[in-house]
Parts: structure tokens; C-alpha cells; sequence
């Protein structure tokens, strides 16, 4: 089986696909989430991981842009704790460090822990774990990198500072893509995410969201993102939980009819 991630062994996206196909699994690295998404589209690859939003960071709202663009489908979702650590070539302290390169979605959860060094310059980069790796091939010194601990082991790089994400408890929701498929074999789905492009009418988001919770749905995320071609308009994508399938299709019905196009990308089983 293929996988198609973000990344390189050691980074978080490599974690998630050992965790969710095993160890045998063929994972296939990519420099950007784009060519992952065309690669799942192109069915090249069986599946594709993907980080959607961190509880420290937020949405990567360019993430969703590319499930919707390329047509895929959510087949599942994967939380997974993230414990960043800063890390340099063995010999060297926190003195010695300049700039320290990450993934920029790392960078953001680590951004209070480098206040204390205003020394150090935070620049973006590919993913957590190439940095170490580059560090390591080219022997760079007086740069950091934040990546897990998998990651320095790999790569032999020292640990500087461990658990460095602003909050402890850190997670990232990363989401399983795979082309277009209806049918759902043995798999009860109790949540769906969807895209709901709505008419620009006064209040009538405040509708949809009495309608949603009138009907018990849960509503576990809401997040609006630009339509392109139409500037200063905006489409919704929602993930509602549920625990009768049947009232949830009712209630798509219902917000095809009275409030606009209505996108499913997915439905699948909660893992929160
Ligand atoms: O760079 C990595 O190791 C990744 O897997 C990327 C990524 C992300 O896209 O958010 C994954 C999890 C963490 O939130 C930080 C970075």
C-alpha cells in the first residue's frame, strides 16, 4: 500500500502513516502538501496523510482549499500529541545558536519558547525533520531545528531543550485522503465534513446554525474560507458529529434546499 505524506522519516506526517498502516506500509515523501493532494487525486498513491489543524496553531486553512480543489475524500482522522524539541549538531549550547528552522506550523506552537532568546532568528522551512537531517548532511552549525525526538535520533543531533510547544498538551488533527469512493463498507460514520457555499443573504448563517442545532447535531468545527472567483464571499466547511445517520442526511437535505450547495468531502468515525 502507498501512502503519499508531507515529509521525510522523523517528521510528524511520517508518524501518523506508520500509526495508521503499519510498519510495511510504502510511505512516499513529498516537498509540498499540494503534490501529495495531486498524487492521491492521480491515484499514484493509495492514500494521502495530511495535517489539517493544531490546537496550539490553528486551521492550515491551505489544506482545506486543496481537499476541495483536487476532490477528495476524508476518509478518517488521526490526533496526534506533538512534543517539539530544539536541536543542533552534538558540541554546540543555546549560546552558539543563530537560527533555528522548522516546518512553519511547528515554529508557530514554539514561538513563546524562543522569546527568551531574541538571538535567535525563526525561519520557515519544509518540514521538521529535513532540517534536522540538512543539519546533519552538511554539518551546519549554530542552526536549530524543532522536530520530535524521532527525529534527532535518526539524524544524531543533540537535544538542546525538550517539550518546548507553548502548551503541553498539544495535538494535531491530521485527516486521511483518498479518492473519491461512495461506498463506505463496514464503516458507521458518526461525523462528516462538508462544504456549504451559501447564499449572501442577511442572517442566514445564524439559520443554518439553529437548523444545525435544533436537529442535535453537533457542530465540532466551523471555518470559512474565501470563494476564489467570487471576491468578499465565503464558503463554510463544517465537521458535524451525529449519532443517527439518518437525521444527518435529513439535515443535509435540508441545507441543500434552503441554503446553498452543499460539498460532502467525508464521513467517517470520530477519533477524538
Ligand atoms: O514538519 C512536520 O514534521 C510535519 O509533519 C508538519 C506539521 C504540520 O503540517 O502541521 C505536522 C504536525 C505539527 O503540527 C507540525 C508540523
Amino acid at each position: 500500500m502507498k501512502i503519499a505524506i508531507q515529509g521525510i522519516p522523523g517528521s510528524f506526517h511520517h508518524q501518523v502513516a506508520i500509526n495508521c498502516f503499519g510498519q510495511d506500509a510504502e510511505i512516499i515523501g513529498f516537498r509540498t502538501f499540494e503534490e501529495v493532494a495531486r498524487c492521491v487525486s492521480q491515484v499514484a498513491c493509495d492514500f494521502g496523510v495530511l495535517a489539517i489543524e493544531n490546537s496550539i496553531a490553528g486551521a492550515i486553512l491551505p489544506n482545506y482549499e486543496l481537499i476541495d480543489r483536487y476532490n477528495l475524500t476524508i476518509k478518517d482522522e488521526y490526533y496526534l500529541p506533538i512534543s517539539h524539541n530544539f536541536m543542533c549538531l552534538k558540541g554546540q549550547s543555546i549560546a552558539d545558536i543563530t537560527e533555528v528552522r522548522s516546518h512553519p506550523m511547528a515554529l508557530l506552537q514554539c514561538k513563546k519558547f524562543f522569546e527568551q532568546y531574541p538571538q535567535i532568528k525563526l525561519i520557515d522551512d519544509i518540514d521538521t525533520a529535513s532540517v534536522a537531517r540538512r543539519i546533519r548532511d552538511e554539518r551546519i552549525k549554530n542552526v536549530g531545528a524543532i522536530a520530535s525526538k524521532t527525529a534527532a535520533k535518526i539524524y544524531g543531533l543533540e537535544l538542546l531543550a525538550e517539550n518546548i510547544q507553548t502548551v503541553k498538551d498539544n495535538f494535531t488533527r491530521f485527516i486521511i485522503l483518498q479518492k473519491p469512493v461512495l461506498d463506505l463498507g463496514f464503516i458507521k460514520p458518526n461525523k462528516a465534513s462538508i462544504k456549504v457555499t451559501m447564499k449572501n443573504e442577511k442572517g442566514i448563517l445564524a439559520r443554518l446554525l439553529t437548523v444545525i442545532s435544533e436537529s442535535e447535531l453537533d457542530l465540532s468545527k466551523i471555518q470559512s474560507i474565501p470563494v476564489i472567483d467570487k471576491p468578499w464571499e465565503y464558503a463554510f466547511f463544517i465537521d458535524l458529529q451525529f449519532d443517527d445517520y439518518k437525521v444527518y442526511q435529513a439535515v443535509i437535505e435540508v441545507v441543500k434546499k434552503e441554503f446553498g450547495d452543499v460539498k460532502v468531502f467525508g464521513e467517517y468515525v470520530n477519533r477524538k
